[in-house]
């Protein structure tokens, strides 16, 4: 809508065009974004950054497709931010309505993204006002945050069309002062149910608007999102989504597979962790939340501490798990995931899976404004087990995104088994898995020998016995009536103490019964001597990470945090199967070319 040929309905040709290497400096941005960046450790843009940025400083409405962690946040965000430096003290003087509004599908999106515009604006010390505001607030909620009113409003499409119903936001405000939207991880928009508000919140968009659609994957829901908000807009296509020619999953992120039966599934994660085959921090994804309990309880007896995320806990503790997980107070971390299903379920009549969660799961009411997997940035993830697999390819593909971010390295771990094999091929299919040209993405996990496993299996069946239904449903309960009770806590203390980390450890036990001394280490004799040293590489290579078990606090490590490959055991170390499609170096981000393209 910032074309002010309103007549012109035919969408502009973008021509294919060269990725340039360029700076932020040569990007135009202000140095005071710039000092910023660099105090976060962020020296060089993304391929995103670099074409997206200078469209978007030129007021171009823009789609913007790229895969997960390529820095889509960032690419809207700093010229959003040059802009708002430059007209500052001009334009928004008289403003009664936000100058730009950033839409996202979930409260754990709003709160990351809040978090980031402000980190921006507090680094680079300049007076300008953003606030967030999610579910259904009070009209005295409404008010206070869009009292001001604020530069840069966060929050999701209901909420803003809540606010504008209420009156707190008057349309003629909205149409006055408004210049910039941003709807953000734009093909889940839909998905999370928001199409009628996005449908009527069209009406208050005034056409002069510049208006921004982000989004890793291309849909319908956002084609038609685009038809409905923007005016000519620049497609941008990083990597070439959908042609078949690139990886969709980042080049930096290694992926693997275990297969065994599902009832092994828990002898063999705990052989990954406990024998120390996988670096830290690791994110493991659950299809439920009782499998999750029951992973954690079965965990917890041998030692290996983790905290839980899901959709039914209070959003207060949910933001504080993901704020303590990024700033590294616990390793593990075992989420919950369904937004996959959400989007099977939209699509797919056939309602099965819902038959399959259980009646306690139906009955507690889950958020639907929760969304663990889509965009959130956790920060410095190393590895990413599937514990269960997912139910689409692209619920995986946005799994296997949370590692491997930005410039960093990743590895996932999917333990598939033998009813999860036609979704495991799907899977591989998608990521263009072809047996005939030998390429593979996905490769055996070769550094857990299995006699390693089968020294494990006594012990881990015991314990495996005694996580029962029971103990999992009681360890369910207790968490929520903690997490309940600290919500309200936490709410109040960090409205006071922002920076306070130390309520942020959730990953108390949760078993009645202290972890047995015994199951705590593993003995020398019962690891195979293949076993140790694969250990001991993985070892090794935290220590030449810098990571020694001890994550650092900084949540960004930039290029400064990256290993090179050479200095990898990982990937010395055999673990690739035959004919497994690497790439010895290269840029982490995608192809050289950009692709813009008409639609
Ligand atoms: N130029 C950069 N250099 C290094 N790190 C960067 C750069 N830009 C962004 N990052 C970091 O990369 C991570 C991923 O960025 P971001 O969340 O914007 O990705 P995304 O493309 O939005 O991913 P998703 O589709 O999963 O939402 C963040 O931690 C961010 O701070």
């Amino acid at each position: 809508m910032s074309n002010t040929d309103e007549n012109h309905t035919q969408e502009e040709n973008h021509e294919e065009e060269e990725v340039l290497d360029l700076s932020f400096e040569e990007l135009g941005l202000d140095p005071r974004l710039i000092r910023a960046l660099s105090k976060k450790n962020i020296e060089k843009p993304t391929p995103i950054q670099q074409t997206g940025i200078p469209l978007i400083l030129e007021g171009k409405d823009v789609v913007a497709r790229a895969k997960t962690g390529s820095g889509k946040t960032f690419a809207y965000l700093l010229p959003l931010l040059q802009k708002l430096l430059s007209d500052n003290n001009a334009s928004s003087a008289q403003a009664l309505a936000p100058t730009a509004m950033i839409l996202v599908p979930s409260r754990e999106l709003c709160q990351q993204v809040y978090s980031e515009v402000l980190s921006l604006i507090e680094l680079c010390r300049v007076q300008l006002k953003v606030v967030q505001l999610t579910g259904e607030p009070s009209f005295s909620e409404m008010g206070t945050a869009l009292a001001g009113p604020p530069h840069i409003f966060v929050s999701t499409p209901a909420c803003v069309q809540r606010c504008l119903s209420s009156g707190v936001l008057q349309a003629k405000s909205v149409h006055d002062s408004l210049s910039i939207l941003i709807l953000d991880e734009a093909d889940l928009l839909f998905t999370y149910g928001y199409e009628k508000n996005l449908k009527d919140l069209k009406t208050h968009i005034p056409k002069k608007c510049q208006c921004l659609l982000m989004s890793a994957t291309s849909s319908d829901d956002v084609e038609s999102l685009k038809k409905l908000y923007l005016h000519n807009p620049y497609i941008l296509t990083l990597p070439e989504v959908g042609d078949g020619n690139d990886e969709i999953v980042p080049k930096n992120v290694q992926q693997f597979s275990i297969q065994c039966s599902n009832r092994d599934k828990l002898l063999y994660i705990l052989a990954i962790l406990k024998l120390d085959l996988v670096q830290k921090k690791v994110l493991i994804f659950t299809n439920t939340i009782d499998t999750s309990f029951r992973l954690k309880l079965y965990l917890e007896q041998f030692g290996i501490k983790s905290a839980v995320l899901n959709a039914e806990l209070p959003v207060n503790s949910r933001l504080h798990i993901l704020e303590g997980f990024n700033a590294g107070l616990f390793d593990y971390l075992i989420a919950t995931d369904d937004s996959d299903s959400k989007e099977k379920e939209k699509t797919d009549e056939n309602k099965q899976n819902e038959k399959k969660k259980s009646k306690k799961f139906k009955k507690r009411k889950a958020d639907s404004e929760f969304g663990v997997v889509r965009g959130i940035d956790f920060k410095n993830v190393h590895t990413v087990i599937n514990f269960d697999m997912p139910a689409t390819a692209a619920g995986y593909v946005h799994r296997i995104g949370r590692t491997g971010r930005a410039y960093n390295t990743g590895q996932s771990i999917s333990i598939v088994s033998p009813d999860e094999m036609e979704i495991f091929e799907e899977i591989k299919t998608f990521l263009g898995e072809n047996e005939d040209k030998n390429l593979k993405h996905i490769a055996p996990f070769s550094l857990l020998e299995k006699n390693a496993v089968e020294f494990l299996r006594y012990r881990a069946e015991d314990v495996a016995r005694s996580v029962t239904k029971i103990a999992v449903k009681e360890a369910r309960a207790q968490d929520l009536r903690n997490e309940i009770l600290n919500s309200e806590k936490l709410k109040a203390h960090f409205q006071e103490n922002p920076r306070d980390l130390d309520l942020l450890k959730h990953d108390k036990l949760l078993s009645k019964k202290a972890p047995a001394p015994h199951l705590r280490d593993v003995p020398e004799y019962l690891v195979d001597p293949t076993t140790q040293q694969a250990s001991k590489f993985v070892k090794l290579t935290r220590v030449a990470m810098g990571r020694n078990n001890n994550n650092n606090n900084n949540g960004n490590r930039g290029f400064k945090g990256r290993f090179k490959k050479a200095g990898d055991p990982l990937k010395t170390f055999s673990s690739e199967g035959k004919g497994v499609k690497r790439k010895a170096k290269g840029k982490e981000f995608g192809p050289k070319k950009n692709k813009k393209q008409d639609v």
